[in-house]
């Protein structure tokens, strides 16, 4: 409506106004000139706006739209947010093809202004600098391969002892989560955790979302070209570097320092410890990116991503046990039997630390990991992935690719394909189980991406998922606040899209 509005007022101003017209018509012709498309980029709407592109196509559900725009484009189409190439990469044929066969080419991050904020670390890094960061990244989550299950596993305690105190009323449990999440994400990476009480974990949550919803709007500080001249904050940049310094102080900094001080060669305990050692073995290297700043990035990157990430599909699983009673007390049965079959491994748990949760054994039955394979495939909560780039042009299924475009792989195009899946829209965890009993994984199924640019952690966000989802389910029924009303499973707007907001209750089942 307003756009009408707006072309009216134009169009009686040029009436009344002759040299208005020529000012129109050349401003026209030149904004028209900065956003014409060349004939061999992938196919996209016919129809482009100048200045902001394809924009007024775009608005409504993202996927959706992605989901049309497939069907009618083909596997790898453009479109123009503003004056910005975004290439949509759909399908496995072509996923496959740039970011596994091709990974090198396709590794790149864009040069986003918001990427430029984080580039020190693994995430938004890309090139000599990235590789370096992500061999140490790589070298540091094997090193504490072994310790993850027993800390993961420490924290599912706290967690069943702190849902245990709520007595069975209702409550959003989105916080306590996140909070479990990332006190086990920094068990293993720093040998640190703080109480669920401790005020620093809300301030860090708001800021890790407020964050992602800057990083995910495509409003401003990665499309508008200019932005980085204007005066002011108009498009909350400072904002996010306030925000990333206030996490930098008030939780990576200190552990950084205090793990400097404590520092021994012979005492490589958790993650930090392994980055501080290629620290001083690299110490005279020229030109190497192994340094505190890259550190504490890489640190940063780690948690922001890793919690919001792994809290999400968290959130997704509750809103599927809800909705799902028979599949709920399928996996409390397979858990229950496992639990008394293993009679020696629960008198283990009993004698450690936290005798009141009672934790199910580590290997969990194939009902279980299909469950939270199925979790997986329906939040599908890293819906595109994260933005990619080419250093240079290349042509990718005869298209070409140009250095500036940003690249998204649609993992939306796999997770949610009626050809690989038959029922997508079903949450069916059975699917992952074949006629054997065992599980099962199509090719298709890559929540934590493939190729040299996948997750480096998907082994830690596997055993937090089942380990906290196990505990969680073997301790507790769970239930809506209101019987019979299930939260809804709507997908919030994001670049880590969430459910909405609900309440539940955890009754004590023992
Ligand atoms: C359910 C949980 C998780 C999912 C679904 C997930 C998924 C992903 C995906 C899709 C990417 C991006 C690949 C790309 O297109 O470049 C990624 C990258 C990454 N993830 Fe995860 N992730 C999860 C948990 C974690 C956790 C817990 C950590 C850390 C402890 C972590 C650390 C990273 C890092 C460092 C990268 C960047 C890798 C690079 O750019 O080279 N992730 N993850």
């Amino acid at each position: 409506m307003s756009i009408y509005i707006a072309v009216h007022f134009l169009v009686d101003q040029v009436y009344d106004h002759p040299n208005l017209s020529v000012v129109l018509s050349v401003s026209s012709l030149l904004l028209w000139l900065c956003v014409r498309r060349p004939y061999d980029i992938p196919p996209n709407p016919w129809f482009i706006f100048p200045i902001v592109g394809h924009r007024p196509l775009l608005r409504g559900d993202p996927i959706m739209i992605l989901r049309r725009l497939r069907k009618e484009l083909g596997e790898v189409f453009s479109v123009y947010v503003d004056a910005q190439l975004v290439i949509v990469v759909n399908g496995m044929a072509a996923i496959k093809e740039a970011f596994m066969t091709r990974g090198e080419e396709f590794h790149w991050r864009p040069n986003t202004r918001v990427c430029d904020l984080f580039h020190y670390g693994v995430l938004c890094n890309s090139g000599r600098e990235w590789r370096e960061q992500r061999r140490i990244t790589e070298a540091g989550l094997q090193h504490i391969k072994s310790s993850v299950i027993p800390l993961v596993r420490r924290e599912a305690a706290c967690l069943v002892s702190a849902l245990k105190e709520k007595d069975g009323e209702a409550f959003d449990s989105k916080v306590l989560m996140e909070s479990a999440v990332f006190n086990a994400l920094t068990s293993v990476i720093c040998s640190r955790r703080m109480e669920y009480s401790d005020v620093r974990f809300e301030k860090a949550m708001s800021r890790f979302k407020e964050n992602l919803e800057l990083f995910s709007d495509t409003k401003f500080p990665n499309f508008f070209p200019f932005q980085k001249f204007l005066m002011g904050d108009f498009f909350d940049v400072k904002f996010l570097r306030i925000n990333m310094t206030e996490i930098h102080q008030k939780i990576i900094n200190p552990v950084f320092e205090e793990h400097r001080e404590e520092y021994s060669e012979d005492k490589v305990v958790d993650f930090l410890d392994v980055y501080l050692s290629e620290m001083k073995q690299k110490k005279d290297v020229k030109g190497t990116t192994v340094e505190e700043k890259s550190c504490q990035a890489v640190l940063y990157d780690m948690l922001w991503h890793g919690t919001t990430v792994t809290a999400a599909t968290l959130q997704w699983a509750l809103v599927f046990l809800l909705g799902n009673p028979d599949v709920k007390e399928k996996l409390q049965e397979q858990l229950d039997l496992l639990f008394t079959s293993n009679e020696a491994e629960r008198e283990k748990e009993k004698d450690g630390k936290d005798s009141s949760a009672q934790m199910p054994p580590p290997e969990l039955p194939t009902y279980v990991q299909a469950f939270i394979h199925e979790v997986q495939r329906c939040a599908n909560v890293c819906q595109i992935s994260m933005a990619h780039a080419v250093a240079k042009e290349k042509f990718l299924k005869g298209y070409r690719v140009p250095g500036d475009a940003v690249i998204l792989p649609n993992l939306d195009s796999l997770m949610m394909d009626a050809d690989i899946w038959g029922d997508p829209f079903v949450f069916r965890p059975d699917r992952f189980i074949n006629a054997d009993g065992k599980i099962s994984v199509p090719t298709e199924f890559i929540p934590f991406f493939l190729g040299i640019r996948g997750c480096p952690a998907s082994g830690i966000a596997q055993s937090i998922l089942s380990t906290f989802l196990a505990s969680i389910l073997f301790n507790f029924d769970l239930s809506p606040e209101v019987e019979g009303q299930p939260p809804a499973t709507t997908r919030q707007k994001g670049l880590v899209p969430l459910p909405p907001d609900f309440k539940s209750k955890f009754t004590l089942r023992r």
